[in-house]
């Protein structure tokens, strides 16, 4: 067992720098690994930039991991080599360039996408759609031929657009899988309990704001009427937080004058998410997440919204619950936009 880890570990060197190196050793290293080492693969695209690096480091801590393929397009020799020296259970392997993605998905359980550019102050999100819809085609192919039944997480934005995008890639192929594909949407909710615990004066580990909708401006959509533990807000109070909700990466956008946009916090809340959908996988009860998915909830293809996990990705919605007025008249605004970013991104495949 302590041979073949060492074996593994070698290989998981050997792996980035030479390509070319002998495959039956690697592959006998890859067959071991799988005999013994228990737990899930996961592969980061986008492992180099401001959240792929953060979001690797989480991911190595992480005990459900026993694989971790970090792929980008630069700098992800330095970022393996780092990585691999914690002393955690997960083997890192790195990946550099469009050449080395097939070895980055093959045999993957859960792939996160954080690739692709940030926004700068002055922008939405919906800017990003020029590059970030392109990249994410790009690398939503490779998952159709090398990993076509993994969970994808995918983080980059404009997410209202690049979900559809991704599920336009995998039908167009014939993998999709409407369960298996899951828009990170969790940074809101990480902010809804932060904010919300700073007006209760509570520690926000006991808070769990549902936040519905999608993941840009007013298609954020938090339900304070739903607010565990149950409380109850001003009217003041819900304006102030319903804005600093939805206004949320803006404001770090701001605060990064120009240096990108939230990393440490997206770090953070795509690993909490990661590790509930390893959880699901797992086959761990109770696994509860909002999430922008292909739904049925509203009459839009897609939405965020409670979703259950388990082993075969989203396995049951849950509705959205009694909402007050306030809320009502923040939904139909959600939905207006919500309703041309989703049809944006359809169009951008199916035009093709
Ligand atoms: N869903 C959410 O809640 C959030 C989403 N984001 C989004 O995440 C994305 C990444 O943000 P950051 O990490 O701050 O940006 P960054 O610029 O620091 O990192 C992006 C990484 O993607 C890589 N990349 C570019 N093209 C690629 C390709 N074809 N294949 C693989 N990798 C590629 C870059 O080389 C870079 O290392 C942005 O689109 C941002 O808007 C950011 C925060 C929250
Ligand atoms: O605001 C941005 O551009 C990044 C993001 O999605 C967030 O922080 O929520």
């Amino acid at each position: 067992m302590e041979v073949s880890r060492r074996v593994e570990r070698i290989s998981a060197h050997l792996m980035p720098s030479n390509p070319k190196n002998d495959n039956s050793f690697l592959e006998r290293a890859n067959c071991r690994a799988k005999g013994g080492a228990s737990g899930f693969k996961v592969a980061i695209l986008g492992a180099a930039g401001g959240i792929g690096q953060s979001l690797s480091l989480l991911m190595k801590i992480n005990p459900l991991v026993s694989v971790l393929h970090l792929y980008d397009v630069v700098n992800t020799p330095g970022v393996t080599a780092d990585i691999s020296h914690m002393d955690t259970n997960a083997v890192v392997r790195g990946f550099l360039g469009q050449q080395q993605l097939e070895n980055a998905l093959t045999g993957m359980d859960l792939v996160i996408i954080p690739a692709g550019v940030p926004r700068k102050p002055g922008m939405t999100r919906d800017d990003l759609f020029k590059i970030n819809a392109g990249i994410v085609r790009t690398l939503c192919e490779g998952i159709t031929m090398y990993c076509p039944h993994t969970v994808v997480n995918l983080i980059s934005n404009p997410v209202n657009s690049t979900v559809p995008i991704a599920a336009e890639v995998f039908k167009k192929a014939g993998t999709y899988n409407p369960k298996r594909l899951l828009g990170v949407t969790m940074l809101d909710v990480v902010r809804a309990n932060t904010f919300v615990a700073e007006v209760l004066g509570i520690n926000p580990i006991d808070v769990d704001v549902p936040v519905i909708g999608g993941h840009a401006g007013t298609t954020i959509l938090p339900l304070l009427s739903q607010v565990k533990p149950a409380c109850s807000f001003t009217a003041e109070e819900i304006n102030y937080l319903t804005n600093r909700i939805q206004n949320g990466g803006t404001e770090v956008v701001e605060a990064k004058a120009g240096a990108g946009s939230a990393t440490l916090s997206m770090a953070f809340a795509a690993s909490k998410f990661a590790d509930a959908c390893l959880r699901g996988l797992r086959g761990d009860a109770n696994i509860v997440v909002c999430a922008f998915v292909d739904s049925q909830v509203t009459e839009l293809p897609f939405f965020a919204s409670k979703v259950r996990l388990g082993r075969a990705g989203v396995e049951e919605f849950y509705p959205l619950g009694p909402l007050n007025e306030y809320e009502r008249s923040g939904l139909e605004i959600a939905k207006k936009e919500l309703g041309q970013s989703i049809a944006k991104g359809t169009y951008f495949i199916t035009k093709a």
